[in-house]
């Protein structure tokens, strides 16, 4: 359209019309009982309407062409009544329909975002996070337009139609025939542009969905952005999905402009038409001029509902584009969730078992890990080690039932984790990540994320084991300090003594340690060696390193190649045995003392 698309977003699959009826129909589950009041205040309106017009006659014909002002005593309070009246109604019908129209959002918007919120990581992975802001935000919009404002408007319409139908036929049948002769004309346009403004649309909010993906994308990586010097590239990006949203637009408006006047030419054409008649008729004697005016002013009447009616379908199908976007996100399913019976564990006592694991992520068909088997006892440690790519985090992910494997089983105290229910596995097992996850927040509430529930002396107390109460003490706000968006406030290695309060506050019998050291220097690594220790005491440890110095004293060591377990058991056994580890060992420790730390009497597992 325009401009050409990289597909930074996909369209989501088309839906026909009643199939998003269909879906989203439900979501008004317990305020529907309101729709029927708006159409019953909507009824009121055309109602008052027709009276007013009536008056009108009344007016013309009683009062004006007699030079009589006797019925105008009672015609002009009546006036002023139903005015009155119809303000009434009309602030009741505002109200009510926000009312309605916003409960119906606020608990679709839920929905959606609790429903994507419990999609696997898989998902997130890819998937743009500015284009899920925008159907969450946007989109979500569009389907209560469809739902119940459309649908609400096309009663009122409807009603208006009928009664002033009725009074049409009342005053003159004939001239009403000329008159509705038309309306075939009014559908055949709607019809036609109906189809160029769903095309039109679903460009559109594309292209709103890339436009905040470019700015999630470049905004959130503003620093990579900065020291690359990569600016005017994201600007570029930028434009073009900027521009491909102005064109979208452009397009559309281009449709409904047209679509405008077309429809206002019909209508004049059969206003014309309706005069010319009408006069013959006032000539003839078979009409008053109050009938005629009243007559005249009921058919611009007659005429706004039609067009409303008409030109509800292309709002309908622009809203549909947006429904097929939220509708392409229900209908993701979770890879992970409860098994129907699904077992509560409780505190586990932290065996964990890996029995013949494989597994590949979806979509690729490389096996990340092949038939890998280990078993860490209660309380011990478990090193993994091998190469980058060997599948070392892709446990940790199988450890926290990000994904099933494909074959195998992994056990926590001797139950799959597919027969356990998925909240009770995580809440058995705490993470420090390589990369540390802080959220913008106070330092407080970032350590209380581990357990809600934390006292003010339980997080204290865990900042102290995770070396962190110092520095944090140091802070502006001590506790109370927020720190930015991912903890851009503190150090590297501040950051993982946060994440080392947060899992010991968890308190799991599980710890999973990917690259704990990683991105450290020499002296921020010995840093939390101390404060690591404290936290695996007593706790079943999975920990993921390339530091081979860091893992000899690990109750067993797994060498991973390439998905598989090539080697497994103590540092001495595999130093001895003189394979793959000892390798590995040899060549860290003459490549990488410098980085590596210090040596193994300063180790984390010493
Ligand atoms: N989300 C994913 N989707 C597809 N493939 C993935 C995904 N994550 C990892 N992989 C692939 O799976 C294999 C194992 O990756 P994994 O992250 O487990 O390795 P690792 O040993 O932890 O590496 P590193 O030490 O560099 O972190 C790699 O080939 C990787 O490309």
């Amino acid at each position: 359209m325009g401009v050409e698309s990289e597909d930074v977003v996909a369209a989501a699959p088309p839906l026909s019309l009643r199939e998003v009826f269909r879906r989203f129909w439900p979501y008004t589950r317990g305020r529907r009982q309101w729709i029927l009041p708006l159409v019953l205040l909507s009824l009121v309106g055309p109602l008052i309407d027709a009276a007013e017009l009536w008056l009108f006659k009344v007016v013309v014909d009683e009062v004006l062409v007699p030079r009589d002002l006797t019925p105008f005593l009672w015609i002009g309070p009546t006036y002023a009544g139903l005015i009155l009246l119809s303000g009434l109604l009309g602030i009741g019908d505002s109200l009510t329909s926000a009312y309605v129209s916003e409960r119906f959002l606020l608990a679709l918007r839920s929905d959606v975002f609790r429903h994507v919120k419990g999609l696997s990581p898989g998902f997130f992975e890819r998937r743009r996070l500015g284009d899920l802001l925008s159907r969450i935000t946007e989109d979500v919009e569009a389907i209560e337009t469809f739902l119940l404002s459309g649908v609400v408007d096309v009663f009122y319409n409807l009603l208006r139609l009928g009664i002033f139908l009725g009074l049409l036929f009342y005053l003159s049948w004939d001239l009403t025939l000329l008159a509705i002769v038309i309306v075939p004309l009014f559908w055949g346009a709607a019809r036609h542009f109906s189809r160029l403004i769903k095309q039109a649309s679903r460009e559109r909010t594309r292209r709103s969905g890339s436009l905040s993906a470019v700015v999630e994308e470049s905004l959130g990586n503003v620093t990579l952005v900065q020291a690359y010097n990569r600016q005017d590239w994201e600007q570029d990006r930028f434009e073009r999905e900027n521009l491909g949203r102005y064109h979208a637009v452009m397009t559309s408006t281009r449709i409904r402009a047209f679509y405008g006047p077309l429809v206002e030419f019909i209508e004049v054409l059969g206003g014309l038409a309706v005069m010319g008649l009408g006069t013959w008729k006032l000539a003839q004697g078979q009409l008053t001029l109050g009938g005629l005016l009243v007559f005249l002013a009921l058919i611009g009447k007659l005429y706004s509902p039609v067009r409303d009616l008409s030109r509800l379908g292309p709002t309908f199908y622009a809203a549909s584009a947006s429904a097929e976007r939220i509708a392409e996100l229900l209908d993701q399913r979770p890879q992970v969730c409860d098994a129907p019976g699904a077992r509560r564990i409780g505190r586990a006592r932290g065996e964990v078992e890996f029995d013949g694991v494989s597994f590949h992520y979806p979509d690729i068909s490389r096996w990340a890990l092949s038939d890998v088997s280990f078993r860490v006892g209660p309380g011990e440690t478990l090193a993994l080690v091998g190469a980058s790519g060997a599948g070392k985090s892709t446990v940790a992910k199988l450890q926290l039932r990000f994904y099933d494997p494909d074959r195998g089983a992994v056990r926590l105290d001797g139950v799959d984790l597919r027969e356990l229910v998925l909240s009770d596995v995580r809440d058995n097992v705490a993470v420090v990540l390589q990369e540390t996850l802080v959220l913008h927040g106070t330092v407080r509430e970032n350590i209380a994320y581990g357990r809600p529930d934390a006292t003010d002396a339980e997080i204290v107390e865990a900042a102290r084991a995770a070396d962190a109460d110092e520095f944090v003490r140091l802070l502006p706000d001590g506790y109370d300090t927020v720190v930015g968006q991912r903890g851009r406030m503190l150090s590297g290695g501040q950051r993982q003594r946060l994440a080392i309060a947060r899992a010991m506050i968890r308190d799991a019998p599980v710890l999973l340690l990917d690259e704990p050291t990683t991105g450290l220097d020499a002296e921020s690594g010995r840093r939390i060696m101390d404060p690591l220790r404290r936290l695996m005491a007593g706790r079943t440890t999975i920990v993921i390193s390339h530091n081979l110095l860091t893992v000899r004293d690990a109750t067993r060591i797994v060498v991973l190649d390439h998905g598989r377990v090539v080697e497994s058991g103590t540092h001495d056994d595999l130093f001895l045995r003189g394979g793959t580890y000892a390798r590995l060992h040899r060549l860290h420790a003459t490549t990488a003392p410098a980085q590596a730390g210090p040596p193994p009497q300063g180790t984390v597992w010493s």
